[in-house]
C-alpha cells in the first residue's frame, strides 16, 4: 500500500491559495448544464469529485470544453439532456450523485447511476421518496434505499407539494431544489424532520440565484419554486476557494505558530464552513479575515478544548477532532450523526485512528469526545476518506506518523500534501552515511549530543535484527521470516543502552559475527521495508542525527544536511583493530582489511539502497582527521544550512 511518512513538525507559517470549492464547483457545473446559453466557469476545482460531474455531463451530451488551467466552458441544454440513455459512474461524489439523480429522474430518459462500493452504502432513499411523489420512476438495483439506481422515463406530475426528509443529508433537498425548475410548474418543497447541514442549502440557493432562479422560502421548512423558473447562464462565473479545505491550513497556523493565511475564501463567502474560523477562535486561536482571505495564529498559552454543536460545519468539524490533540482539556463535538454516512463512518474511523496515536476518545451515536495525551508514532489508516488523510496531517505536530493511502485526498484536494509541506517546517535531520568503521557512529553521536538532538544508530537496528534472528533460530537468508522479526522487534534505545526484548544487549551486537549478520539481513528488501517507518519515527523535535548507509538516500531524503563520511580502507581497518583490542577481542589487521573491503563491495553493489555518496551529500574524508575535527566540521555545516 502507498503511504506517506510525516516527520514531527516544529512550526507552520505562510500562505496558501486554495483550490476551488467542491460544493460550488459541482453545483455550478450542473446548473450551467441545465441553463440556456454558454457559461465560462473560472477556478473550478480539479479533483475526483468534479471529474465525475464533468464526465457525467459529457456522457449526457452536453458541451464541456476545457479552456486550460481551471477554466471550463459549459454549453447548457436549456433543461434537456441530449443523450437519453446512459450509464453514469459517479465515484463517491455526493455532490454529483444526489443532484444528478434528481435532475435525471425528471428528464425523461433511461439512466443508470452507479458509484464506488462505499457510495452504494450511502443512503439516498429520502431523495427517491421525494422524487416518486412527483411521479419519477426509480428502481433500486441493489439494496432498498441505496445506489445504484435505475431511472426510467415517467410522467411527471406538474406542480404541487413535495415532502423530503432533511435529517440524513441536506444534499437531498439540494438535489430537489436544483432539479425542480425543470418541471416548469410551481412546486413547494416541505422539509420533514430537522434539516441538517443547513449552510449547504444557502450555497444551493445562492448558486441558483446566480443562474436566475430565485427560490421563495419560509425559514428552513418550506421552499417554493415558481412556475416558469428557468436557468439562465450568468456568462462567466468564478468559483470561490474551498472553505472546508481552508480548515486544515487554519488549524496548522493555530497549532504551529502561524500565521498561516488562506487565499480564495473569506468573510464574503457563501460557504458555511468559513464558520470553522469561529470554532478555532473559541479554541483560542487568533483569527483575522478579509473579504477573500483568512489567517490563523496560535495563542500564546496554547489552544483550549471546546464543547461545540457542529451540525452547521459537518466537514470542517473533522479538523477540530485532530486539532483537539493540541488543546488543553477534553473537546466534545456534538450533533455530527451525519459523519456516519459519509466517505466512511467518520466517527468510528476518527476514534480508532486517534486512539492509535495515544489520545483518549469516547464516541456516541452523534458525538465524539477527544482528550489529548502524549502522542506516539502510528500508521494511520484513511478509509478512502480524503478528510481522514488531511485531518491526521495535523497530528504531526505531536509525533512522526505514517498516513496510509495519502492519494485519497484526490477526492477534493489532489495536491494537499505538497501545499502542506510548503507551509510546515519539519524537525531537522542530519543524515550521516558512510562505509563500515568510518567513525560515523562516534561522530554522529557527538554531533547529536552537542546539538541536544536524538541519535539514531540505524546500523544497530540491523545488528539487533541479526541477533534476534540468531536467537530465534531463523536463518539470516530467510527473507520473510527475518522481515517478520524486524517488524515487531522489541527494541529500546536510551542513551548508550540498547535493550532487545527487555534485556541489555551490550557488546553482543558489536561482534564481527553480528557485523556480518547485519550486512546480510540489511541486503534483504523486505527487512529494509520493515525497518523504514521505525527509523523515520525517530524524526522528532528538537532534531535527529542519524547514521547508517541510506539515511540521506532512502530514510531521510529531505534531510537539510547530508554527510558522506568516509576514510581510506586502511585507516578504517586500523581503527577497527584498535577498537576490538581495547574491548578485549582478538583481532588480525590483514583479515580485518580484507573483510572490510569485501563488505564495502557488498554494501555498494547491493540492489536496495546501495552505499554511495548522494549528489546532495557533503563529503567528509576523515583519514587524516581527529574525531574532534570531524565533529566540528559537521557542526559548522549544520550552522550553514538552516536547520
Ligand atoms: O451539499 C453539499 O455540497 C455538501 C453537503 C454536506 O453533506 P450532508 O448534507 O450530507 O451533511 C457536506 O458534508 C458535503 O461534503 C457537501
Ligand atoms: C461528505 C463529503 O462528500 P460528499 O460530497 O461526497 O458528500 C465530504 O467531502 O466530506
Amino acid at each position: 500500500m502507498d503511504f506517506l511518512d510525516l516527520p514531527q513538525l516544529s512550526s507552520a507559517g505562510g500562505s496558501v491559495r486554495l483550490p476551488g470549492s467542491k460544493s460550488i464547483s459541482n453545483r455550478v457545473l450542473l446548473l450551467a448544464a441545465l441553463s440556456d446559453g454558454v457559461t465560462d466557469v473560472r477556478d473550478l476545482l480539479a479533483s475526483d469529485d468534479t471529474e465525475r460531474m464533468l464526465d457525467a455531463l459529457k456522457a449526457l451530451g452536453l458541451g464541456v470544453a476545457h479552456l486550460g488551467g481551471e477554466n471550463w466552458r459549459i454549453t447548457g441544454g436549456g433543461g434537456q439532456f441530449p443523450v437519453k440513455q446512459a450509464e453514469l459512474f459517479l465515484g463517491n461524489a455526493g455532490t454529483a450523485f444526489r443532484p444528478l439523480t434528481a435532475a435525471l429522474a425528471l428528464a425523461g430518459g433511461d439512466y443508470t447511476l452507479k458509484g464506488v462500493a462505499r457510495m452504494h452504502e450511502r443512503p439516498i432513499g429520502d431523495l427517491v421518496d421525494g422524487l416518486r411523489q412527483l411521479g419519477a420512476d426509480i428502481t433500486y438495483l441493489g439494496n432498498e434505499g441505496y445506489p445504484p439506481l435505475h431511472l426510467m422515463p415517467a410522467t411527471i406530475q406538474p406542480g404541487g407539494v413535495v415532502q423530503v426528509r432533511g435529517d440524513v443529508s441536506s444534499q437531498f433537498l439540494t438535489g430537489l431544489l436544483m432539479a425542480l425548475p425543470l418541471t416548469g410548474e410551481t412546486v413547494v418543497v416541505e422539509v420533514v424532520g430537522e434539516l441538517i447541514s443547513k449552510p449547504y442549502i444557502e450555497i444551493t440557493l445562492a448558486t441558483m440565484a446566480r443562474f436566475g432562479v430565485i427560490v421563495e422560502r419560509d425559514g428552513w421548512q418550506r421552499f417554493t419554486i415558481m412556475a416558469g423558473s428557468r436557468y439562465v447562464s450568468p456568462g462567466t462565473i468564478y468559483v470561490e476557494g474551498d472553505a472546508s479545505s481552508a480548515s486544515y491550513f487554519l488549524a496548522l497556523g493555530a497549532i504551529g505558530g502561524g500565521p498561516v493565511r488562506v487565499e480564495g475564501v473569506g468573510q464574503d463567502s457563501i460557504q458555511g464552513d468559513v464558520k470553522f474560523a469561529e470554532a478555532l477562535a473559541k479554541m483560542g486561536a487568533h483569527i483575522e479575515m478579509g473579504p477573500n482571505w483568512m489567517e490563523a495564529r496560535a495563542p500564546e498559552g496554547g489552544l483550549v478544548a471546546v464543547d461545540l454543536d457542529c451540525n452547521h460545519i459537518p466537514d470542517a468539524a473533522m479538523t477540530l477532532a485532530t486539532a483537539a490533540l493540541f488543546a488543553k482539556g477534553t473537546t466534545t463535538l456534538r450533533n455530527i450523526a451525519s459523519w456516519r454516512v459519509k466517505e466512511t463512518d467518520r466517527i468510528a474511523a476518527m476514534a480508532i485512528e486517534l486512539r492509535k496515536l495515544g489520545a483518549e476518545v469516547e464516541e456516541g451515536a452523534d458525538y465524539i469526545r477527544v482528550t489529548p495525551a502524549a502522542l506516539h508514532p502510528a500508521a494511520i489508516d484513511t478509509y478512502d476518506d480524503h478528510r481522514m488523510a488531511m485531518c491526521f496531517s495535523l497530528a504531526a505536530f505531536g509525533t512522526p506518523l505514517r498516513i496510509n493511502d495519502p492519494k485519497c485526498v484526490a477526492k477534493t484536494f489532489p495536491d494537499y500534501f505538497e501545499r502542506f509541506a510548503a507551509v510546515t517546517k519539519a524537525a531537522p535531520v542530519i543524515a550521516i552515511d558512510g562505509p563500515s568503521a568510518s567513525g560515523k557512529g562516534t561522530v554522529a553521536g557527538r554531533v547529536a549530543q552537542a546539538l541536544g538532538y536524538a541519535y539514531l544508530d540505524s546500523g544497530a537496528l540491523y545488528r539487533l535484527t541479526a541477533l534476534a534472528a540468531k536467537q530465534a533460530g531463523v536463518d539470516w537468508a530467510d527473507e520473510s521470516s527475518v522481515a517478520k522479526l524486524a517488524a515487531v522487534l522489541d527494541v529500546e534505545f536510551s542513551g548508550n543502552d540498547i535493550r532487545l526484548n527487555g534485556t541489555l544487549v551490550g557488546d553482543a551486537i558489536r561482534t564481527e559475527e553480528m557485523s556480518a549478520g547485519a550486512s546480510k539481513v540489511a541486503a534483504l528488501p523486505a527487512v529494509r521495508e520493515a525497518l523504514l517507518f521505525r527509523q523515520r519515527a525517530f524524526n522528532t523535535l528538537p532534531g535527529l542525527v542519524g547514521d547508517g548507509r541510506d539515511m540521506g538516500s532512502v530514510i531521510f531524503p529531505k534531510a537539510p544536511l547530508k554527510v558522506f563520511l568516509t576514510a581510506s580502507a586502511e585507516a578504517r581497518a586500523e581503527r577497527r583493530y584498535k577498537q576490538l583490542i581495547e574491548k578485549g577481542f582478538s583481532a588480525n589487521l590483514p583479515d580485518l582489511l580484507a573483510d572490510l573491503q569485501q563488505r564495502d563491495a557488498r554494501d555498494s553493489q547491493r540492489s536496495v539502497a546501495p552505499l554511495r555518496q548522494e549528489a546532495d551529500a557533503r563529503l567528509l574524508d576523515t583519514t587524516h582527521l581527529t574525531i574532534e575535527q570531524a565533529v566540528n566540521q559537521v557542526l559548522a555545516w549544520s550552522r550553514e544550512v538552516s536547520l
